[in-house]
């Protein structure tokens, strides 16, 4: 069973389609990275997925449970990390992971020691008493992360999860995440990065206009201009599905 599963997704904002019946699973132990341009649709599939916004059309599958039915337990293990890192900047580092721990399920005999091991996972005891509020925006982000991964969810998601991060904490993501898909969880991360999603996918969905246009071999070698002519493919079919004369003309 699909750890996420989006069959035809469709959504529009007013009259603007951003995604067009998108299909995508994401399967226990695999790291599933979804690369496009800036506007192609990743946040808006992303906050569909976890309930956040709900789509026009088709369904939203988490561990087989459709997402509006899912309970304190699915959600317990879910961890998610998208748009401007959640924190109480009021709090420190340390009192947002116990409220993040506690507010997915974990009890309270065990919450001390879970927030002890995502301080040390993510490198935050310098900061773990300071008000994140105070923090860089590349500390937020990491008080984020470890908020998504401190109650070790079977599922992740997270949008754009390296952007404010420095070179060790890119690294220090990508064997975290590389981890937790060694342990049997399910990883969806989206990116724009080419070379770092290489290192940690084992399967690259390129969406591009709201649509699904392909997956890409992580493996294999040039991906950015794999990506390229995968993206131009998709414009050239829309063209000519939008414009069939003209091809004729051509041909
Ligand atoms: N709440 C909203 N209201 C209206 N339009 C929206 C809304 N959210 C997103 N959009 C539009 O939907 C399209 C897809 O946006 P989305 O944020 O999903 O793209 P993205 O692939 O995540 O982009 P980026 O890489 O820049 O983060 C864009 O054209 C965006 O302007």
């Amino acid at each position: 069973m699909s750890a996420l599963e989006l069959r035809r997704l469709s959504h529009r904002f007013r009259d603007l389609p951003v995604l067009g019946g998108v299909d995508l699973q994401v399967a226990p132990g695999e790291v599933h990275a979804l690369i496009g341009f800036n506007g192609a649709g990743k946040s808006t599939l992303m906050r569909a997925a976890l309930g956040m916004l709900r789509p026009d059309d088709g369904t939203v599958r988490l561990f087989g449970v459709p997402v509006a039915d899912a309970d304190a337990d699915v959600w317990s293990r879910v961890g998610h990390f998208i748009d401007t890192p959640f924190a109480y900047p009021e709090l420190t580092v340390r009192e947002n992971l116990w409220a993040a721990a506690r507010l997915h399920g974990v009890p309270s005999s065990r919450v001390g020691p879970t927030v002890d091991h995502v301080v040390a996972a993510l490198e935050l005891a310098p900061w773990a008493r300071r008000r994140a509020g105070t923090l860089s925006l590349g500390n937020r982000q990491r008080v984020g992360l470890a908020s998504a991964l401190a109650h070790r969810p079977r599922l992740l998601v997270l949008d754009e999860p390296t952007n404010a991060l420095d070179p060790s904490g890119v690294a220090l993501l990508r064997e975290l995440l590389l981890g937790v898909a060694r342990d049997g969880g399910a990883v969806l991360v989206s990116s724009h990065h080419l070379d770092e999603v290489a290192r940690i996918a084992d399967r690259v969905s390129v969406i591009h206009a709201g649509a699904i246009v392909g997956e890409l071999d992580p493996h294999g070698v040039d991906l950015e201009r794999a990506f390229f002519r995968m993206v131009h493919a998709a414009d050239q079919a829309a063209r000519d599905v939008a414009e069939p004369h003209s091809k004729e003309a051509v041909t």
